[in-house]
């Protein structure tokens, strides 16, 4: 059973080696978290090679050798060949994370499929039984949790900033963290307005 956890991963090196469909797609999460990337192929798709391009990631046009990956805080091997995989698994040392994108037992991590709704992030695995599901299960939560609900936890983002700094009482900050939190509050919409209202009434 994987244990979920949110890495801090901007400005960490990644060192993808493969650039085709599987690569671009976790590369496009890895530049999402802001990670610098390095991608190790002599061919890739034409979105990474715009991503190259705009200076978004460095791209080595030239095959796996196990010094590529010597620097890497994280490393993914994504080519078509699975000798090529196998062979970065073995260069990887056991404190970096690697994800092989064909031998979930060679990995010490696999990649979830995501929802973003700017700070929310919702993860979905199905531990390697079946990513097709996993992608499914993403789409029903992507209408559930629409760009209205991100606008609402950055609301809450600021508003907890706000009484972290300007309430001191500990009581009055729970209870306040508390009421902001609730549908009722959520589904009157104007919460700028209801939450000035809720400071007055409780302080
Ligand atoms: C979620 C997602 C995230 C992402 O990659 O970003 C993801 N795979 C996605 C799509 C997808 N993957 C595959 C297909 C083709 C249909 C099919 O085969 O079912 C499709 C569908 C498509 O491409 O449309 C084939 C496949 N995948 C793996 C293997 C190898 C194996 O299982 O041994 C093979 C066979 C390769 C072969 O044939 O050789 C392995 C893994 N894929 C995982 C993640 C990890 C487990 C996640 C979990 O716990 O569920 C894990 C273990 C490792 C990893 O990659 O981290 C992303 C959906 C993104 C989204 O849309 O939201
Ligand atoms: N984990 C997943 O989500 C997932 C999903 C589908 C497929 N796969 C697996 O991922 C692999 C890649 O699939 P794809 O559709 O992206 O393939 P692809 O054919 O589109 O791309 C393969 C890439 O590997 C590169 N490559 C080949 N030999 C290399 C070498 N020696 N060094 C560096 N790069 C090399 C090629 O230049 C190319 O950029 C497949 O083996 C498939 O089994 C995984």
């Amino acid at each position: 059973m994987g244990y979920p956890v949110m890495l801090h991963i901007a400005n960490q090196h990644v060192v993808v080696i493969g650039g085709g469909r599987v690569a671009e797609r976790k590369i496009k999460g890895l530049l999402e978290a802001e990670a610098k990337i390095t991608v190790v192929a002599p061919s890739a798709t034409g979105g990474i090679q715009q991503l190259a391009a705009a200076g978004a990631l460095v791209w080595r046009r030239k095959t796996f050798s196990p010094d590529d990956i010597k620097e890497a805080w994280m490393v993914i091997a994504a080519t078509n060949n699975r000798e090529v995989n196998e062979a970065v698994a073995a260069a990887a040392e056991p404190y970096q994370l690697i994800n092989i994108a064909d031998d979930p037992e060679r990995s010490n991590f696999h990649v979830p499929a995501v929802v973003r709704r700017d700070r929310l992030t919702i993860a979905v695995s199905t531990g390697g039984a079946s990513p097709t599901v996993a992608q499914q299960i993403r789409r029903q939560l992507a209408e559930q949790y629409d760009e209205d609900c991100g606008r609402y936890i950055e609301f809450l983002y600021e508003c907890r900033q706000f009484i972290l700094r300007n309430v001191s009482d500990e009581r009055i900050r729970k209870k306040l963290f508390k009421a902001i939190a609730q549908e009722s509050f959520r589904k009157k919409g104007n919460w700028e307005e209801e939450f000035h209202r809720l400071l007055e009434m409780t302080l």
